[in-house]
């Protein structure tokens, strides 16, 4: 075996998909409107090989980074960390507001993430952070790094990469 080998795993499929809604922030006071995108999502692991000559087994990535899309599928994406986008939850509803702009959403219809902006980026960095609180690297697998890809729109990918201490 050649010791300098480097190995990676991919995963992405056509049911790595979720539809949601999201509206951003850009050049400082610049806010969208709220408007939706099909997301496709790619995994990718980065480490040595195992007894079985894995980096980690593909149907076990496959199934995790599904719970994750899951949980973003049919869901109003929220920042709970923009400096100006205020999120607030308010028994069955959910409020934002920007400006003089508000919006009011059904609470199981919102999923509030820790980002300060619901760009591919930030998502992609939430799914990789997501993936890595399960299979982060330990004895059976010594994961080096994940890398999230996210598309937006066709052909328009943002990509996360997270070393693994
Ligand atoms: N690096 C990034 N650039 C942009 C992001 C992003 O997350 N990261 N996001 C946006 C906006 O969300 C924008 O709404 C993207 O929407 P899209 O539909 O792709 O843009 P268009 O309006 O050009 O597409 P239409 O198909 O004409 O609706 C922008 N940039």
């Amino acid at each position: 075996m050649n010791k300098f080998a480097r190995y990676q795993v991919r995963v992405t499929k056509d049911h790595l998909v979720f539809s949601a809604a999201h509206f951003i922030t850009f050049n400082g006071n610049i806010c969208e409107r709220l408007h939706g995108h099909n997301w496709r999502v790619a995994a990718e692991l980065t480490g040595p090989l195992d007894e079985n000559g894995y980096v980690f087994d593909f149907i076990a990535l496959r199934d995790q980074l599904q719970k994750t899309v899951d949980a973003l599928d049919h869901r109003v994406l929220l920042p709970t960390l923009h400096p100006k986008i205020h999120v607030r939850e308010q028994d069955q509803e959910v409020e934002a507001t920007f400006d003089n702009r508000r919006w009011v959403f059904p609470r199981e219809d919102c999923i509030l993430l820790p980002v300060e902006n619901t760009t591919a980026e930030l998502i992609a960095h939430w799914i990789g952070q997501q993936l890595l609180t399960v299979i982060g690297s330990n004895a059976a697998n010594q994961i080096e790094s994940v890398q999230i890809e996210v598309e937006e729109n066709f052909g328009q990918w943002a990509i996360c990469k997270l070393p693994v201490s």
